[in-house]
């Protein structure tokens, strides 16, 4: 795997590929109620990280951004992805719609995008992880975790990280 790490908890990708990657390295550490919300603008790379999410947890069906949908469900794996795209909720109320409160914090893995909008009302035990672009193909990504097992899974996550470079020197 090509990503590099900057620091703690920031690491920087210079393809598509390598996000996706990096989405099916972490998988490896997801468990059930795990919430992650992902941001960064159009283009940034939500969709590519989330590819490589589901199929690192084992489901092969294509992903796509539920920008429409609001939810899609990718159950064929180790244990459900539940990839959610609340870019076009406006309002909190509307959150209950979307099915949300059925699975978020206890089943399967929660990935929000445009999620931090809501985080007051959606969760406090969540890793958030921002997508900065900086170039065409330059993507730096950091975590930032909010609660115990979001700073256990950032931790992980660099473990994980480091362990792939030296594999790999
Ligand atoms: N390092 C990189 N990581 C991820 N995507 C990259 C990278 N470099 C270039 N790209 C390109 O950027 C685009 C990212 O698109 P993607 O749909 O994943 O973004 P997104 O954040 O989901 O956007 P949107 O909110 O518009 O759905 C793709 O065309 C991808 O090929």
């Amino acid at each position: 795997m090509a990503i590099q790490r900057l620091e703690h908890g920031a690491y920087l990708s210079t393809s598509s590929e390598d996000t996706k990657d990096f989405g099916a390295l972490l998988a490896r550490l997801l468990a059930d109620g795990d919430v992650l919300v992902l941001t960064g603008g159009l283009g940034a790379g939500k969709t590519q990280f989330t590819k490589g999410v589901a199929q690192g947890l084992g489901d092969t069906h294509p992903v796509t951004s539920p920008t429409f949908t609001l939810m899609a469900v990718h159950d064929a794996g180790r244990i459900p992805l539940y990839h959610f795209d609340l870019y076009r909720i406006e309002h909190a109320f509307e959150l209950e719609d979307t099915g949300i409160f059925d699975v978020l914090g206890y089943e399967g893995v929660c990935l929000l995008e445009w999620g931090e909008r809501f985080s007051d009302e959606l969760s406090d035990a969540y890793l958030s992880m921002v997508i900065e672009r900086t170039g065409e193909y330059g993507r730096k990504i950091c975590f930032v975790p909010h609660g115990e097992r979001a700073s256990e899974l950032a931790e992980a996550i660099d473990e994980l990280v480091l362990a792939t470079m030296n594999d790999t020197d």
